[in-house]
C-alpha cells in the first residue's frame, strides 16, 4: 500500500454507527489535520439487501457506489480481496466473535472494533494474541481518543499549569427513555450485552485513561441501577489508579445529559470539558483564581464559552460548533486515520489507543459488573474464565 492509495475498507453491520463512520471516512481528508485517504469497498451484512441499501445511501457518484460490494453475511465479507481492513459496527455481544473471525482472515492487515471493544478482560486478552499471532492490527474504535480536543487536553495535562492531577470526574448520561424501548433494544438485552455501563461506560473511561493513564493495578467501588431486563440503567463507580489519583465515573440511560461532562481537577486549576463526553464541543481551562479560559480544536476561543450550549449545539458534525471542532465531518475519520497509519507503519497495535488501555477498561467494567451483579447469559461471553 503506497501514501498515494486509498485505504480500503469492508464494513460489519449496517446500523446507526456504521452509517457514520462510513460517511465520515468519505470527507476529503484534506479538510482535516494528518487525513488519510479512504476507500470503503465492501459492505457486509446478514442480509445483502441491507448491504445494498447501506451502499446505495453513500454520498458517492452511482458510479462509484456500483463498484462496492455487498455481501449477505459476515463470513462472505471476510472473503472479500478487496479490503485492507474491517471495522466491526455490530452490537457488544458479537464484538468477539466477527473480530476474532476477521483477525483470522490472512488478507486482512486491520481490524477496528466498535466500542466497547469486547465484553470482558478475557475477551480483550484473547484477541490480541490472536493479532500477535497473525500479525494484524487490532484497535477498539475509541474515537475520541484521536479528536483534535483530546490533543488540548493532553497538552493541558502535560503542560502542567494545574498542577499534578487529583480527581477526574466524568459522566455521560443520555435520556434514551428505556420504558418506551423494545426489552430486544440492544440498550436493554442481556444477550446483547446491553446496559449503561458498556455503551455509555466507555466514555467517562477514555478520559480518566488519557488523564491518568491504564495502570495494571487498580481498585474499584461500584454501584448499579438494573432496568427491568437485569441489565444496568445506571452505574457509578470510583476507580482508584494505585497511586493518589481517584476518578469518580458514572453512566446513564435514564438521565438528562450534563454539560461540563468531565472535569479534571489538580492542585492548582482544574479542566472541564463541555458538550458531549464522546465528541466536546470545547474546553475550559482555570489556572488558580484565574478566569476560565475557553480552547478549541485550532487554540483560544477566549473567556465567552462558543454559544449555545444546548444538546443540537453538542451533536457530532453540528454547524454551530463546528467553528470550535475545527474539522469536517463528525468526528469518526480521525481514528480511521490513525489505523490506515499504523499499518503502513507495520504496527500492531495503535499508539494513541493502544491494547493496554482497552485491557484496562475492561478489567474495570468486569468488576463494576461483578459488583453491580450484572452476570451475561450464558452464551454472551466468548471466552469464559
Ligand atoms: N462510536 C460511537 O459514537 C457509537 C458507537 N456505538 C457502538 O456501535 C455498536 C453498534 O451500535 P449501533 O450502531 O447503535 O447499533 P444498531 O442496532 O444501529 O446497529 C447494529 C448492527 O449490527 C448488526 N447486528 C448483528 N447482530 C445483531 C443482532 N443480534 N441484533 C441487532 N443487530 C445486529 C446489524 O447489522 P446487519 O443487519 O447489517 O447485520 C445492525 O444494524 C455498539 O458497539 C455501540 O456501542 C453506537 C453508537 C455510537
Ligand atoms: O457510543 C455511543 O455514543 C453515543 C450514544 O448515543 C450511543 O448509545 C453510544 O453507543
Amino acid at each position: 500500500m503506497s501514501a498515494q492509495t486509498a485505504f480500503r475498507w469492508g464494513i460489519i453491520g449496517t446500523g446507526n454507527i456504521s452509517t457514520k463512520f462510513a460517511h465520515d471516512v468519505l470527507v476529503d481528508p484534506s479538510t482535516r489535520s494528518k487525513g488519510e485517504q479512504h476507500a470503503i469497498t465492501a459492505v457486509g451484512s446478514r442480509n445483502t439487501a441491507s448491504a445494498q441499501t447501506f451502499i446505495d445511501a453513500l454520498p458517492l457518484s452511482a458510479e462509484s457506489r456500483a463498484t462496492i460490494e455487498a455481501h449477505g453475511s459476515y463470513d462472505s465479507l471476510l472473503s472479500s480481496p478487496s479490503i485492507d481492513a474491517v471495522y466491526i459496527g455490530t452490537p457488544h455481544s458479537g464484538h468477539y466473535a466477527v473480530a476474532l473471525a476477521a483477525l483470522r482472515t490472512p488478507s486482512l492487515r486491520a481490524v477496528l472494533v466498535e466500542k466497547p471493544g469486547v465484553c470482558s478482560r478475557a475477551e480483550w486478552l484473547a484477541l490480541e494474541r490472536v493479532a500477535e499471532e497473525e500479525k494484524t492490527f487490532l484497535m477498539e474504535a475509541m474515537w475520541t481518543a484521536f479528536q483534535p480536543l483530546a490533543r488540548v487536553v493532553r497538552d493541558a495535562l502535560e503542560g502542567g499549569g494545574i498542577g499534578k492531577l487529583h480527581t477526574v470526574q466524568a459522566d455521560l448520561s443520555i435520556d434514551m427513555k428505556p420504558d418506551a424501548l423494545a426489552d430486544t433494544h440492544r440498550m436493554l438485552d442481556p444477550l446483547l450485552a446491553g446496559g449503561a455501563l458498556l455503551d455509555l461506560g466507555p466514555y467517562p473511561m477514555v478520559w480518566a485513561v488519557l488523564a491518568a493513564g491504564a495502570p495494571g493495578e487498580f481498585g474499584v467501588k461500584a454501584s448499579m441501577v438494573k432496568a427491568r431486563t437485569g441489565v444496568d440503567l445506571r452505574s457509578a463507580w470510583i476507580l482508584d489508579f494505585g497511586g493518589d489519583i481517584q476518578a469518580v465515573l458514572s453512566a446513564s440511560m435514564d438521565t438528562p445529559s450534563l454539560t461540563p461532562s468531565v472535569i479534571l481537577r489538580g492542585a492548582r486549576g482544574s479542566i472541564r470539558v463541555y458538550g458531549q463526553p464522546y465528541c466536546p464541543t470545547h474546553v475550559g481551562i482555570t489556572l488558580g483564581e484565574e478566569e476560565e479560559v475557553f480552547y478549541g480544536a485550532e487554540g483560544k476561543l477566549g473567556s465567552a464559552p462558543p454559544p449555545p450550549a444546548t444538546q443540537e449545539a453538542w451533536a457530532p458534525g453540528s454547524d454551530i460548533a463546528k467553528a470550535a471542532r475545527g474539522y469536517e465531518g463528525a468526528g469518526w475519520h480521525f481514528q480511521a486515520d490513525d489505523v490506515a497509519r499504523s499499518v503502513r507503519a507495520n504496527l500492531l497495535q495503535s499508539s494513541v489507543w493502544p491494547w493496554k488501555n482497552t485491557s484496562f477498561v475492561m478489567g474495570v467494567f468486569d468488576q463494576v459488573r461483578s459488583q453491580g451483579g450484572y452476570v451475561f447469559p450464558e452464551g454472551v461471553l466468548g471466552v469464559v474464565e
